[in-house]
């Protein structure tokens, strides 16, 4: 079985490939400092508590932090007795070379859903991913990641609100009644809701223009499903478009027999 592992700056999902479909997605608040022993603690209670045995045996990592990506590779040699594939290591092949700046590194996550957004519909497209940050990955007809833009996420500006206005609660986002609010939370929330509604709604229609050709959008993480209330520009919701991708690019590495 192949263990699919994505660390975003937040939050990190464990994935388990049985080769037909996915037994697992769990989460894991993201946090540098956990052991290999912690996490396989974690993974082995929740294992146990479904009706599958522990047969992990491979295993591929995206992190878009890079300090958590040592202690995950001692958790795969350690307990799966098996070396991790990591996305943007050299030794991880790709199926698509992202072409950009020379020198310029893309986050792994991004690239990851780039692929699994080509794998599953082809042509170019752009994919919004609503994670830490909220960001947007353009892809090319041939799959490969050709740039993007990154704006904060959803809630890292509902914390900044909260931590840089004095009479400004925390508040959760959702989804206002109206555009006017009568409230101060009914106001962030309308600010956060529609503005971040303006935000994807004008950012695509700008993509859309400077490529001067129809793009499909796609949009993944926890809070695309709240945003489509709002708006009609996705052609598709996929909350689990990393992990395929990490399963995508495994098989392609195998398939290369570089695994
Ligand atoms: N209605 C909601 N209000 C606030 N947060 C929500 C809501 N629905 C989902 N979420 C958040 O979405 C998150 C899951 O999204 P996702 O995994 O894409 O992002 P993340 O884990 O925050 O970011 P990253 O992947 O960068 O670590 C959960 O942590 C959850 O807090
Ligand atoms: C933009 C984030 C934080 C989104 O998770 C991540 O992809 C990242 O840290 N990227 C590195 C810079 C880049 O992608 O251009
Ligand atoms: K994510």
């Amino acid at each position: 079985m192949l263990l699919c592992i994505d660390t975003g700056n937040t939050n990190t999902v464990f994935s388990i490939w049985d080769g037909e479909r996915f037994l697992s997605h769990w989460r894991i608040a993201t946090d540098h400092t956990r052991t290999a022993d912690e996490y396989y603690v974690w993974l082995e209670t929740l294992i146990s508590l479904t009706h599958f045995e522990l047969d992990i045996d491979r295993c591929i990592i995206s992190s878009t932090v890079p300090r958590v990506v040592f202690n995950l590779r001692v958790l795969c040699n350690r307990y799966f007795n098996t070396r991790p594939l990591v996305v943007g290591k050299p030794d991880c092949l790709l199926p698509a070379q992202p072409r950009v700046d020379a020198g310029a590194t893309v986050g792994p996550d991004r690239i990851v859903n780039t692929w699994a957004a080509h794998a599953r519909h082809g042509g170019d497209l752009i994919v919004v991913d609503f994670g830490t940050a909220t960001t947007f990955d353009v892809a090319d007809t041939d799959g490969a990641y050709i740039g993007g833009v990154i704006a904060p996420g959803v809630n890292l500006s509902l914390e900044a609100l909260h931590m840089g206005a004095a009479s400004l609660p925390h508040v959760d986002v959702t989804r206002p009644e109206r555009v006017v609010g009568t409230n101060t939370i009914a106001c962030i929330q309308s600010g956060i809701f529609w503005g971040y509604i303006g935000l994807v709604e004008g950012i695509i229609g700008k993509i859309r223009a400077e490529r001067a050709r129809p793009m499909k959008v796609i949009a993944t993480g926890g809070l695309a499903p709240l945003f489509e209330q709002g708006t009609d520009v996705f052609d598709s919701i996929e909350d689990d478009l990393t992990v395929h991708g990490l399963r995508l690019i495994y098989d392609f590495n195998k398939e290369a027999e570089n695994v």
